[in-house]
């Protein structure tokens, strides 16, 4: 009613990109998973959308998709999905810089593809396809496009809001906390990353459908690599951490784009693609200068003028919703871990040597040895982040050697790290209601249609409470990335305790705490044990371990050279030499 014809173009080419940068700010901002193939996609999406439009001889079986856009929008998003799991499935479980270059692969090995077929025009494409209807309704027109690309990109806006607002969207973001760290709390990693992979591409299929529409004809070049990489840089320009971040890349690209290349060939008196000079320029200029791109410069600038934001949640009061149920604990005394023979060793390295141990519910073992004694090594097999070379761990009668971390933490087991390994933008009762995760059953679907209330009311209520435990509960709506690092581990054990666990691993727990925050975990600690649950810890800290422990094991180059009281161990003659580097 207001722009001009081109502007309203531009709109709904930056609505169209929009629903592409959302796809990928999910996969790559929140997820950490970097694509460069999301163009073919979109082509998937078109030429599904084109060929059932135009084909004049359809196969019998597609015979009743003929000339629907919503039956060409099914056949494409089930297309779309089909391929996006099957190249998921191959791809997504390398890791490191093979994972872009994978989708580099898979995004040439589509566009091509696009290109060699002659039932779909092959290089010239596809033509002439119907308008969009909807009913009897007919859109055409730009204008009548506007409306359906820009209510699709805030209905997936607010959708993808909703989803990240969940038990669904915390698994998500977890994994940029280090995939050890996302399956320890139960989060099944390869599942989340290909959900993760598959809604991005049904995003940007379904941009790929609006823009068969827009364009009434589809050719491969827009679904290049370097569209794909085109995706990227809107989602970097625009803040990949921010969903907002898909809107404003969108639309600063799009438009720097078109002003461009309308301005850069009259300044320059030559025709070219100098607009991708300067983007590039540009793209190496804002990651220096604001690698959080748009959304995240805009977020910090506000921050720094105005304060904190408003919180996320609304304070939470624990006794409002109703408890999650907890698993019986084991009785005291019961052996819950039995550890025997353990060996692990790297190469020539044995940084377990065939290690026993036994643990009983209600009772507090700590395993103490100077640095590279490997008690890391251990706390890793014993939580499944690691397998053992060689012996045995059951865990409450049954054997979990090669268990995998999300099937222990299933078992009862859950553990902190000894690196903090916390979400530093995300709340700190967000990061606790992580370990939680297996107490949930919001599915993906149920979270975007915020049918998970009643769920996510149980999972945060349990959050606080967990978070007021270890005494932190007044910081539950502040960023975990600006407590101290003491603070931050203890909110790793209200998150270990949210899993409810019957052991639990604590790998240098004390470590960065002040003398009181160190009295309270004691004291904390000594309440687990009271209950039942049975907790081995690693600390360097020894005036906080000899008074708080009920055993201790010493280890030295992987091997366990003492076990008892901790006043026993104090005189033994080994530890005093080996540990403590003093001669009996
Ligand atoms: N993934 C690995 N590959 C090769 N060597 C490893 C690996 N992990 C640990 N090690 C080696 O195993 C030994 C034990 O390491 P570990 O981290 O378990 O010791 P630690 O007792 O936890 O030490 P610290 O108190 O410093 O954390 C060290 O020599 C270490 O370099």
């Amino acid at each position: 009613m207001v722009l001009p014809g081109h502007h309203v173009t531009l709109l709904n080419n930056i609505g169209l990109a929009a629903l592409v940068a959302l796809g990928l700010v999910l996969l790559t901002g929140i997820g950490g998973i970097t694509s460069f193939g999301q163009a073919a996609f979109v082509g998937l999406g078109a030429y599904t959308t084109a060929w059932l439009g135009t084909e004049q001889h359809l196969p019998a079986a597609l015979a009743w998709a003929a000339g629907s856009p919503a039956a060409a929008l099914a056949c494409g998003l089930a297309l779309t999905l089909v391929v996006a799991s099957v190249l998921g499935l191959v791809t997504l479980r390398l890791s490191g810089h093979y994972l872009p270059l994978g989708t580099i692969a898979w995004g040439l090995a589509l566009y091509a593809l696009f290109g060699t077929f002659e039932s779909l025009g092959g290089h010239t494409g596809l033509t002439n396809l119907p308008p969009l209807t909807m009913g009897s309704w007919v859109f055409e027109r730009a204008e009548q496009l506007y409306l359906v690309i820009w209510g699709t990109v805030l209905l997936a806006l607010l959708l993808s809001r909703n989803l990240l607002d969940s038990r669904s969207g915390r698994a998500l973001r977890a994994l940029h906390g280090g995939q050890a760290m996302a399956a320890s709390m139960g989060v099944d990693v390869f599942r989340t990353k290909l959900t993760a992979f598959l809604l991005s591409a049904a995003l940007a299929c379904l941009s790929g459908w609006l823009y068969a529409y827009t364009q009434r004809f589809v050719s491969p070049a827009p679904f290049s690599l370097n569209a794909g990489i085109d995706y990227l840089f809107m989602v970097l320009i625009g803040g990949a951490g921010h969903l907002a971040g898909a809107l404003l890349g969108a639309g600063l690209f799009t438009y720097a784009k078109d002003l461009l290349q309308d301005l850069l060939p009259r300044l320059l008196g030559e025709v070219g693609n100098f607009e991708s000079v300067v983007f590039g320029l540009l793209i190496v200029g804002l990651m220096h200068r604001a690698p959080g791109g748009v959304a995240g410069w805009l977020t910090t600038t506000w921050r720094r003028r105005f304060g904190a934001s408003t919180p996320r949640h609304a304070a939470i009061d624990p006794a409002a919703a109703a408890s999650l149920p907890r698993r019986p604990l084991p009785a005291r005394g019961t052996p819950v871990l039995e550890v025997q023979g353990l060996t692990r060793r790297f190469g020539g390295l044995v940084a377990n040597r065939d290690l026993a141990l036994t643990l009983h519910a209600g009772e507090i073992l700590a395993v103490i040895g100077p640095n590279g004694a490997g008690k890391s090594t251990l706390f890793n097999q014993l939580s499944g982040c690691d397998t053992p070379t060689q012996g045995t761990i059951r865990f409450l009668g049954r054997s979990v050697a090669g268990w995998g971390p999300r099937r222990i933490a299933e078992a009862g087991l859950c553990r902190t790290f000894q690196h903090v390994k916390l979400l530093p933008t995300m709340s700190v009762l967000d990061n606790v209601a992580i370990g939680a995760h297996q107490r949930g059953r919001s599915g993906l679907l149920r979270s975007a249609l915020r049918l998970d209330r009643a769920d996510e009311a149980r999972l945060l209520a349990e959050a606080q409470r967990q978070l007021e435990r270890v005494g932190l509960g007044a910081f539950a709506q502040a960023e975990a990335g600006s407590l101290s690092l003491g603070q931050q581990r203890l909110v790793e054990i209200a998150r270990a305790l949210c899993a409810d666990p019957s052991v639990l691993l604590l790998d240098e727990p004390a470590a960065g705490l002040r003398h009181l925050e160190k009295q309270a975990l004691a004291a904390l600690l000594r309440r687990l044990r009271d209950e039942g649950t049975a907790v081995l810890l690693v600390e360097h800290d020894m005036d906080f371990v000899m008074n708080l422990v009920d055993r201790v094991m010493v280890m030295v180059f992987g091997e366990k050279i003492a076990e008892g009281l901790p006043a026993e161990v104090q005189r033994h003659p080994d530890v005093l030499a080996a540990y403590l580097g003093t001669g009996a």
